[in-house]
């Protein structure tokens, strides 16, 4: 008989565990349930009348190494003609900036922004880079990201640079999140090659192979990211749509309460109104949402899956008539020490210009808010005012970048524990977590940001590791 997998949340990491067991020659029937009335999770955009997009989750995609599955997986779904590159050579590849101390600095690129003294920094970064290539190797299994950085390149380049860096890809506190578990390929350069600049150099990403035309332009035209025309959402379409045409059950409105197996070794998954039995369940609900789904004798794994947690941002798109931006680039970062409550502003504009809509020139940005210093500075997320936000984010945009007009179209979402921090210790939790799936046989896979990456690039590649797992081991 035809096994069944039940996949537990619609977001792109549970739309891609459905993808990947869709494609397989030994496809089981798969059931895809999802809490609330969308799919797509985080992935969340709003179209326009009059043509701009407005991104509330991730507005672009890296591409590279890491990125080559999801574009093959864009390829697959007739996606191409929506794919909007930002080459090599475009100022959102090249420029970010800092605001510290109540200027813009664009964050150095050059060897010559290396070997001088440039603002903010007190002198020459080449400093930082001498120590890393002397410095001894850590003995730590784990460190803070800040440990890390502060001891191999120093701490001005820690608290000023990679402060920023993490709240600009974790909403997080470098001061508490681990090396090990958000840069792996950093951890790993160090224990390798002692020095984390020389193991970046040599043994750095893997060139992929160029399987797909989509693939061999991105390489071609050096890509830094891409988005899609109409929207990064656009994809959690594509994902369902192909799940749909391969007969997969897709049920919305369907929150999962409670997980129990059967006498016979199967799962019976309760929903407000009814239950579903399956073989095994790939889990793609945040690690803290699972751990209230489980039975209570599952209460170890439960405590592990409870530990990690996630933070809140305030995302506020803003429209303003004509373009008028003191910089050109990617948008800036702000360090925690300038301002806790605003982490940065993407000028969404610079990279997409083409969602910008309508035909005169406006200038599209999204400031984002809070992060793990939410209810420190912004107050309780479940209760805070939609009007604070906007007037916080339009306060930030003036300060750091004079633009003093009213803007012509706002929207304010705040998304509650949207990005988990993978803190001191995370690595270790997660051995103790597939330990005990493992020792008690379950029939469950995790999969999903919670684990082991938060970029989209991640979560795809993930589910597709995990699906191949299970495929070749059970289904
Ligand atoms: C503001 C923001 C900006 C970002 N920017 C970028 C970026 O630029 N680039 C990038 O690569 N990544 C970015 N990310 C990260 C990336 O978007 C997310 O990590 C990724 O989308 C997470 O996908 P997921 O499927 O693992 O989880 P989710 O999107 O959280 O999906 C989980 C799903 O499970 C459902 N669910 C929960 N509980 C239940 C239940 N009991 N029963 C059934 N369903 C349930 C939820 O409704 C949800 O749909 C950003 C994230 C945010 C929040
Ligand atoms: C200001 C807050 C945030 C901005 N983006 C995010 C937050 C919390 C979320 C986010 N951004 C990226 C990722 C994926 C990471 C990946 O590995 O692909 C996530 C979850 C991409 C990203 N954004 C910045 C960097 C350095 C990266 C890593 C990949 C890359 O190098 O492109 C910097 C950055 N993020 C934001 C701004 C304003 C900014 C820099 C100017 C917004």
């Amino acid at each position: 008989m035809q096994r069944t997998v039940a996949v537990l949340g619609g977001g792109v990491s549970g739309l891609a565990a459905c993808y990947y067991l869709a494609k397989s020659p030994q496809a089981p029937k798969i059931i895809l349930l999802e809490g609330s009335s969308r799919l797509g999770g985080w992935i969340h955009s709003t179209r326009t009348e009059d043509g701009a997009v407005f991104e509330h989750g991730p507005r672009g995609i890296r591409s590279g190494a890491m990125g080559k599955n999801t574009l093959h997986l864009v390829s697959d779904l007739g996606l191409e003609a929506e794919v909007l590159p930002v080459p090599g050579d475009h100022p959102a590849s090249k420029n970010r900036y800092l605001y510290v101390r109540g200027a813009l600095h664009k964050l150095p690129s050059g060897i010559g922004d290396i070997l001088r003294t440039v603002p903010p920094f007190t002198r020459p970064l080449f400093w930082g880079v001498l120590r890393d290539l002397t410095a001894r190797r850590g003995a730590q299994p784990d460190e803070t990201i800040h440990a890390f950085v502060s001891r191999r390149f120093g701490q001005e380049v820690a608290d000023i640079v990679i402060d920023s860096l993490c709240r600009g890809v974790f909403a997080g506190d470098c001061r508490a999140l681990s090396v090990r578990s958000c840069f792996p390929a950093l951890f790993q350069a160090e224990q390798e090659y002692r020095s984390a600049i020389l193991g970046m150099a040599l043994g750095g990403e893997k060139s992929a192979p160029l399987d797909s035309p989509l693939i061999y332009r991105a390489y071609a035209e050096d890509w830094s990211q891409w988005s899609l025309r109409s929207g990064m959402e656009t994809l959690p379409q594509a994902l369902q749509d192909f799940l749909r045409q391969r007969g997969g059950e897709i049920h919305c409105d369907a929150p999962v309460r409670r997980l129990e197996r059967t006498a016979g070794g199967r799962w019976k998954i309760a929903l407000e109104d009814g239950t579903v039995e399956a073989d095994h369940v790939v889990s793609a609900v945040p690690a803290r949402a699972l751990a209230s789904l489980l039975p209570h004798w599952a209460e170890p794994l439960a405590q592990e899956l409870r530990q990690i947690q996630a933070v809140s941002v305030g995302v506020v798109n803003l429209q303003y008539e004509g373009a008028a931006l003191p910089v050109t680039g990617f948008g800036h970062l702000v360090p925690s020490f300038e301002d806790n409550s605003v982490l940065g502003i993407v000028y969404d504009s610079v990279a997409f210009p083409e969602q910008d809509g309508s035909g005169h020139p406006l200038t599209r940005l999204t400031v984002m808010l809070g992060g793990a210093w939410f209810t420190q500075s912004l107050g309780d997320p479940e209760t805070v005012s939609p009007a604070e936000l906007l007037s916080r984010a339009q306060a930030a945009v003036t300060a750091h970048l004079g633009l003093l007009a009213k803007p012509t179209c706002t929207i304010v979402k705040v998304q509650k524990a949207c990005i988990p921090q993978y803190t001191l210790g995370h690595g270790k939790r997660l051995g103790a977590i597939s330990r005990y799936l493992e020792q008690a046989g379950l029939p469950l896979s995790l999969v999903g940001a919670s684990y082991e990456g938060v970029s989209v690039n991640d979560c795809i590649s993930n589910s597709g590791r995990v699906v191949s797992k299970l495929l070749g081991e059970a289904c």
